[in-house]
């Protein structure tokens, strides 16, 4: 199935909007595991399995991984979330951006070597840096667009004064997965949770992308306003313009010792209520 049809289908099936993140920190591992690299991958499978049915999304973050040499954990993680939940999609938090040869080769770890279904990158070296990853019918993008943090604006704010209407950068990538870069229905959008106004105007430039909003928790974004300012849908209930709500620290270290996935599945639980507030009258439709 493709990434855009999992989404929706997993956010009907599990009437939910919420993305956990797995950004394992060792130093941050409960009990025992504390500091000890690895058991990255148990701790995270623990994760996922008290999350399942809660989450629309699943979104490692390759650097918890690849900064202790854990890639292999990583791996075993999306086999795990394969097998544990098959209808949840993966979205790999990478970032990359380079140039297309380079591309082609993060395209395939991304995809290939582990197995995700979607990968978010930076759009700063243009089209042809995105390209590759499209090449991969299906698999989705998510370019960063309003980030959610403070210094997002001292580049993504500033006004594109050659481009007609002059737009603020963000806008302006806004403008491109909307349209031209988005030729078969492959690209979203990262928009920080932190700044609902961005989001706003992000869905006006962007109508039908699907939104990957990182921020809330550990970072203080306002998840309701988030829904808000992003979600669409029709009349009917149905699901036009995607949310997603990312949430890592916040659930992962709900608590610190023996109870953690519990403690975590708990804070999934009061997360995802707390999302379907925001669009009350068009919760995601069920599906059976
Ligand atoms: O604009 C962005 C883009 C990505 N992220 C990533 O999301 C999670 C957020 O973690 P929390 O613990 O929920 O704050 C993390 O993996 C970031 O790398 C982001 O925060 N903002």
């Amino acid at each position: 199935m493709i990434f855009l049809d999992m989404l929706l289908h997993a956010q009907a099936r599990h009437q939910t909007y919420l993305c956990v993140g797995l950004d394992p920190d060792p130093a941050r591992l409960p009990g025992r595991w504390r500091g000890r690299v690895e058991h990255l991958f148990d701790f995270c499978a623990a994760i996922v399995d008290a999350t399942a049915d809660l989450v629309c999304a699943f979104k490692p973050q390759i650097a918890y991984f690849a900064a202790h040499g854990a890639e292999g954990q990583l791996e075993r993680l999306l086999a795990h979330i394969r097998v544990a939940a098959p209808e949840v999609p993966i979205i790999l938090d990478a970032k990359r951006g380079d140039i297309g040869s380079t591309a082609e080769q993060y395209a395939k770890e991304a995809f290939e070597r582990y197995g995700a279904d979607a990968v978010t990158l930076s759009p700063f070296m243009g089209f042809d840096s995105v390209e590759p990853y499209l090449r991969y019918p299906g698999k989705g993008v998510f370019l960063l667009c309003r980030t959610s943090n403070p210094g997002g604006d001292d580049l993504q704010a500033q006004r594109l004064a050659d481009v007609p209407g002059q737009p603020r950068l963000f806008e302006h990538i806004a403008a491109l997965a909307q349209g031209p870069w988005n030729r078969h229905g492959q690209v979203g959008l990262v928009v920080g949770a932190t700044y609902p106004q961005e989001i706003e105007r992000v869905r006006a430039i962007a109508p039908t992308v699907p939104l990957l909003m990182p921020g809330v928790g550990a970072q203080g974004g306002d998840a309701v306003a988030a829904v808000r300012a992003g979600w669409r849908g029709d009349a009917t209930g149905r699901t036009t313009g995607p949310v997603i709500v990312n949430a890592s620290r916040a659930i992962l270290y709900a608590a610190g010792g023996a109870d953690y996935a519990d403690a975590a599945r708990t804070q999934a639980e009061r997360l995802r209520a707390l999302l379907a507030t925001a669009t009350q009258r068009h919760a995601p439709q069920r599906v059976n």
